[in-house]
């Protein structure tokens, strides 16, 4: 099988030293092994990351307490951020952050030293994204998938993240998106047996099938899905789903967790949930008519009378996403505060409108971008 060759040459910056010398509000954001990261603002108002070798950081530390010249140690570290650059530019797609530019400039007595600008995100918390809405955590899901399938047919071959945790993507408006792809592989490991093929994982361990060309089959995209399945589709894709669609979601979450399937089965399945999600036809086996009566009050808000839920998309009021009127009397009934609620003409992600619920409407004031509904019965 031919070795998959890597264009080296990088195309003109759109942002290079000219932009990165006026660039303001520098602020650190983050560091690894290998790099830090500063945001800054460039042109007066693009936010972007700046990412460069940290020369305090572990890998040109622990060279130079093997006596390594610090110029040296800088240039075994940047191999990395250089890797980096040149996979952000040849891997085009919206969940790969996007490199805006670079530059090469003497700091700190090194010669050349590269900084890389890309876009800004912010760092995924795993603990933050267990709070939000499951359409929230669906969307990080359905975008790590979309990735993953995009690298498994990437045009640099098939791609692996060997180092795949949670820290090495981040979110750009509500999008996940992959940032560190120093430890990015594209070469599929080669083999003689199926022995060669063995996958290990802290929890489990897997055997795949050696191929004629002596190539450990999909192994790349193999490695990718299981990592997604520990890291992220166990935790955020069951939990607090609408009850129709937990059936779908627990046959993927078992499926990519025993690797039955490969990327494109598992993305058509992700779709699909997102089309009965948006279409609304994980509704229609409920009973989909009220059970109460209420009145409608149009260009009307309420402006207080809010009370807290659980994942709601407000910190001090009840705000939830909805498919329509009667998907938001069916949680208005569910809630035994809830009297009223309030049509925003906010819409999520998926195309939902956002609606406020309350636990009075003894203050309803005009506004003409709301509708309320008011419990008129029961
Ligand atoms: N574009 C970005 N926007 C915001 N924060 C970022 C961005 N890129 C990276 N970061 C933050 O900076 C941290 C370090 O970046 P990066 O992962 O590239 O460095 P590293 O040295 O390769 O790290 P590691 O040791 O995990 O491989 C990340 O964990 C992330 O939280």
């Amino acid at each position: 099988m031919p070795r998959a060759k890597v264009e080296l040459a990088l195309e003109p910056p759109a942002l290079g030293c000219r932009q990165l010398r006026r660039a303001a509000g520098l602020r650190y954001l983050g560091s690894g092994y290998t790099k830090a990261v500063h945001r800054a603002a460039l042109n007066r108002s693009l936010a972007v990351a700046l990412k460069s070798v940290d020369l305090g950081g572990h890998d040109v530390q622990r060279c130079a307490e093997r006596a390594g010249p610090r110029g040296d140690c800088y240039r075994l570290a940047s191999y990395k951020l250089v890797k980096e650059m040149i996979l952000l530019q040849r891997l085009r797609h919206r969940n790969v952050l996007r490199l805006y530019g670079y530059c090469y400039q003497d700091s700190n007595d090194i010669p050349d030293t590269l900084t890389t600008i890309t876009e800004l995100g912010s760092p995924l918390e795993m603990i933050q994204l267990l709070q939000t809405s499951w359409e929230d955590r669906f969307r990080i899901c359905l975008s790590l998938v979309r990735l993953l399938h995009y690298l498994a047919h990437s045009p640099l071959g098939s791609v692996t993240l060997l180092d795949f945790r949670p820290r090495q993507f981040v979110i750009v408006d509500g999008e996940l998106k992959v940032t560190d792809l120093d430890d990015a592989s594209i070469e599929e490991s080669s083999c003689t047996s199926n022995n060669d093929c063995f996958m290990e994982f802290p929890a489990r361990n897997f055997t795949l099938p050696c191929s004629v060309e002596a190539r450990c089959q999909n192994m790349n995209e193999k490695r990718n899905l299981y990592n997604a399945y520990r890291f992220f589709f166990t935790y955020l894709l069951p939990h607090s789903a609408p009850s129709s669609l937990r059936p779908l979601l627990d046959v993927i979450v078992n499926a990519t967790g025993e690797l039955h399937w490969g990327i494109d089965e598992t993305l058509a399945q992700l779709e699909r949930v997102l089309y009965l999600y948006k279409s609304g036809k994980y509704l229609q086996n409920a009973t989909r008519t009220p059970k109460a009566e209420y009145k409608r009050v149009p260009d009307a808000t309420i402006p207080d009378e809010n009370y807290r839920c659980w994942p709601s998309y407000h910190h001090k009021g009840c705000l939830l996403s909805v498919f329509d009127i009667t998907e938001a009397i069916e949680i208005c009934e569910s809630y035994s505060q809830c009297r009223a609620f309030v049509l925003t003409n906010q819409t999520t992600w998926t195309g939902r409108q956002l609606v406020f619920f309350k636990k009075d409407s003894n203050h309803i004031m005009p506004d003409p971008d709301e509708i309320t509904y008011v419990k008129v019965t029961g």
